[in-house]
Parts: structure tokens; C-alpha cells; sequence
């Protein structure tokens, strides 16, 4: 270990970056030094907690509430396949992890593409449904991007590689639910286990997330409306050709009701590889070029 670290309790705990609307600057003072906490924090647990106040009261309660209309529709129809994409939209009924459940919306940020997926869930129509992913979508996109910018920006990278990363960027907002466990059944909700995702933007209703430190101890994340977690994954680990680890994580159910969270995970429709900026003597190109949906494919739903 590192002598610096008895003075440095970041090994700790998880950083707290503030994301209200000071730092959202770019350029400003608190803008640029928020760029270097972004770095470090992933450098040293592939992750951080965000305080971001953009999701309103209304957005935030619609949101987790036509959540639950969701999670109530029958497996088969929430089983319905609404993408070619391999990032999947249902998954759930797994015999190692019974509690879990959870539903991807893929291209929340398009109206379009919310009708049409509320549309298979809801012949019917559910305009609550639709207009609420797509607002709460848009919002953890904001913070997405402002990740991203810093990340790039403290790298020194030149903005028109992350306009390219940005537009071979797809979304999917996923939604999990949790069912409390039945005497005598594990309160494991989710395995540690990184994400196979760019970045991942999570916010739990109820406790019970957890992340691994650089330390190795697990950290309980809280539950607010203005907390997100915000996680690099698999595909992050390789453009930074293996400076940010792709941030381990798990779940364990330990309320007394059903957990609900949401989570806007972003993925790169596109051949990635470490950034050549990233790649030097001390840290020698430790992968080749890899197609990020091919990626997914050959992983299938195992590595839940
Ligand atoms: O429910 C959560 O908070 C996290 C779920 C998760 O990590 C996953 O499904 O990959
Ligand atoms: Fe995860």
C-alpha cells in the first residue's frame, strides 16, 4: 500500500462529487477541479456518488412509480423482446439470484422509442409511463455527459473524440425490482460483478447497493433522490487501457419491502480501444480492438 494513504481517507469511502448547478460550469474553477476528483475517484474505485439535483420531486416519484406498474405487468409480457441490440430488456427468474428482476428501455432519450416500447408493454397506452422515462432519461443523460466531458477534459483529450464517443453512444434506462427474501432464502440480490457498460448512472429507492473500495471493503451507498452512483464498466476499463477498473458492485436486500432502482447504462455502438493518448511507457496498450456489441453477445445474461 501506498505510504500517502493513512493520510487519504478516499480509500475509505467513496468520493462525493457535487454536481448541482456551480459545478456544472465548464471552464469555471470548481468545473475543472471537479474534472480531477472524476478522474481519481474512477482511477481508484472505478466509481464515485454524485450529488445532482436536476431530477425534480415529480419526475423522481413518477418515475419510480410507473416503475412498479412495470415489474406488476406478467413475466411474458415483460419478456417481450423490443431490440435486435444485445443489451438485453428483460431479465429475471435467474435460480441464483430469485429476487432479481430488471427491464431495459433502449433509447430512452427518443420519444419514439418509449411509445414503442410502452406500446408492447401496454396495448392500451401508458402515456405516464412513456412521458416519465423519457423525462427522467433525459435528465441522467445531463449527467452523463457532464462525466463524460470532465473525464475527457482531464485527460486532456481534444473534444472532437468525445463527440465521436457521444455519438456512437446507445442508452438504456433499466429499471430493477427486488422481492424481499422468504424465510430461509439468501438476501442476495445481485453477485459482485462489474458492469459490461461504458458508464452506469444508478439511483436505488431502497438501500441495499453496495461497492467494492480500492481497500476491497464494501461501501453502502444511501438512498436519495439527488444521489446517483456513477460507475465505469468493462468498456471504460479498455479505453482507459486499464487505469480505471471497471467498478465492482453488488446488492443485498435487506429491507422489509420490495427494492426498487434505476439506471441510465450507456454503451458504444462502435469498435473499442484504448485511447493511444492513454497508452505509454508506464502503461503499455494492454488490449487489441474490440467490438463492444460482440462484446455483449459472447457474454450473454452469465455474468449476472
Ligand atoms: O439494483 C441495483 O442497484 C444494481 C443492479 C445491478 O448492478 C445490475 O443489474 O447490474
Ligand atoms: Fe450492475
Amino acid at each position: 500500500m501506498e505510504s500517502q494513504t493513512q493520510f487519504n481517507n478516499s480509500h475509505h469511502s467513496l468520493p462525493l462529487i457535487d454536481f448541482t448547478t456551480e459545478n456544472l460550469n465548464p471552464g469555471s474553477d470548481s468545473w475543472v477541479s471537479a474534472s480531477q476528483v472524476v478522474r481519481t475517484a474512477l482511477c481508484d474505485h472505478g466509481g464515485f456518488l454524485a450529488l445532482y439535483d436536476e431530477v425534480d420531486s415529480e419526475v423522481y416519484d413518477s418515475v419510480y412509480s410507473a416503475m412498479e406498474q412495470l415489474f406488476d405487468l406478467p413475466v411474458e409480457t415483460k419478456r417481450k423482446s423490443t431490440t435486435e441490440k444485445p443489451i438485453f430488456s428483460y431479465s429475471g427468474q435467474l435460480s441464483r439470484i430469485p429476487l432479481y428482476e430488471s427491464v431495459g428501455i433502449v433509447d430512452p432519450l427518443s420519444v419514439d422509442q418509449c411509445q414503442k416500447f410502452t406500446h408492447i408493454m401496454w396495448p392500451q397506452g401508458n402515456d405516464h409511463f412513456c412521458e416519465s422515462v423519457n423525462s427522467y432519461a433525459k435528465k441522467l443523460q445531463g449527467l452523463d455527459h457532464v462525466v463524460k466531458r470532465m473525464l475527457f477534459e482531464s485527460y486532456g483529450l481534444e473534444n472532437k473524440k468525445l463527440e465521436c464517443l457521444l455519438d456512437s453512444t446507445d442508452y438504456v434506462l433499466r429499471g430493477y425490482k427486488y422481492r424481499t427474501p422468504k424465510v430461509g432464502e439468501s438476501n442476495l440480490g445481485v453477485a459482485p460483478h462489474s458492469d459490461t457498460a461504458f458508464l452506469t448512472i444508478l439511483n436505488q429507492k431502497v438501500e441495499g447497493l453496495e461497492v467494492k473500495l480500492k481497500n476491497g471493503e464494501w461501501f453502502e451507498v444511501g438512498v436519495s433522490s439527488s444521489l446517483y452512483l456513477v460507475m465505469g464498466g468493462d468498456a471504460l476499463q479498455v479505453w482507459s487501457n486499464d487505469r480505471i477498473p471497471a467498478c465492482e458492485h453488488r446488492v443485498l436486500v435487506n429491507s422489509k419491502i420490495d427494492r426498487y432502482s434505476t439506471g441510465l447504462l450507456s454503451y458504444v455502438n462502435n469498435i473499442m480501444e484504448p485511447q493511444e493518448e492513454l497508452v505509454d511507457e508506464k502503461n503499455p496498450l494492454c488490449y487489441k480492438p474490440f467490438d463492444h456489441y460482440g462484446y455483449l453477445r459472447s457474454f450473454s445474461q452469465k455474468k449476472l
